[in-house]
């Protein structure tokens, strides 16, 4: 892991810990036994095909859904010991970028990105609150567009403004659901930029979900590879399609021929 020193893993502290986790709707059994650690300081692209279950271990890691067997420490915390003010206080810690970057249409970018701070740190003056804005704004590149309508944004532009109020709650750690999905690659490829940057800036650990492989190898100190219900595989993006394994292959072969598809098209 040639990035480690860089981003300053420290392999000694997990962020977050997850072993035999286990989830089903009715008949269908999504995570049949996900064991994961995430360090302080890391970055892990979780990779896998639609459907196999991503989406719900990132909501389960937060508290949206309950597993049915299995531990989640975040942060130190079980999640599903959690009251409910203490699941409150622990998903302030815990940004979580959804795929739509869920801006409210109604509002101007200041107030999509005040809103969560005025909500959660009431004393604040509206000098500091400015001031959290900016910097929030200044780390995406996107201060010129404070007035703007999330409407009159492009699609790149709404996942930084979606990034920026993530991070002006100063979360330690960052779940992105599928950050670059609908955008086309040089988008795609800024984004990647961008979480990078954000995991320096901010020194925060994240997990990024995606099957975007450009996004992972870019993004992730580690790669995590989600199939049938479980992670087969973890490591660099290197030793992990190095792997013999033959979904593992087809999984690449796949989303290589994909990618390389749209950005020639
Ligand atoms: N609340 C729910 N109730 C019933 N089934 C669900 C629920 N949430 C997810 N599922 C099912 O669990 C499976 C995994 O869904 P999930 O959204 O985690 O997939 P994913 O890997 O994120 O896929 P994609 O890459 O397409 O977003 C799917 O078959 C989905 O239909």
């Amino acid at each position: 892991m040639k990035e480690q020193a860089k981003h300053q893993i420290n392999l000694e502290e997990s962020v977050i810990a997850i072993t035999g986790l286990e989830k089903s709707f009715d008949e269908l059994d999504v995570l049949k036994g996900v064991d994961f650690t995430l360090y302080r300081g890391e970055n892990v692209a979780v990779l896998g095909k639609s459907g196999s279950g991503k989406s719900v271990l990132i909501k389960i890691m937060v508290g949206l859904l309950r597993p049915d067997a299995g531990q989640v420490w975040v942060l130190s915390k079980e999640v599903n010991e959690l009251k409910r003010k203490e699941l409150d206080a622990l998903r302030l810690r815990v940004g979580f970028l959804f795929q739509s970057s869920a801006l409210y249409d109604s509002m101007d970018v200041y107030q999509n990105l005040s809103f969560p701070l005025v909500m959660t740190k009431k004393q604040l003056t509206k000098k500091e609150v400015d001031q959290e804005v900016y910097e929030a704004l200044d780390a995406v590149g996107l201060t010129e567009k404070v007035n703007e309508m999330p409407a009159d944004l492009s699609g790149g532009q709404r996942k930084r403004i979606g990034i920026a109020r993530t991070l002006i709650l100063k979360p330690e750690i960052i779940l992105y659901d599928e950050p670059t999905s609908g955008l086309d690659p040089i988008t795609s490829g800024e984004i990647n930029n961008l979480i990078r940057e954000v995991q320096e800036r901010y020194n925060t650990s994240s997990v990024i979900i995606t099957h975007d492989l450009t996004c992972s190898k870019h993004t992730g100190d580690r790669i995590a590879m989600l199939l049938d219900g479980k992670f087969i595989k973890i490591g660099s993006f290197e030793n992990v399609f190095a792997s013999k394994d033959e979904a593992i292959k087809s999984f690449y072969n796949y989303n290589f021929i994909q990618e390389s598809h749209a950005r020639i098209s």
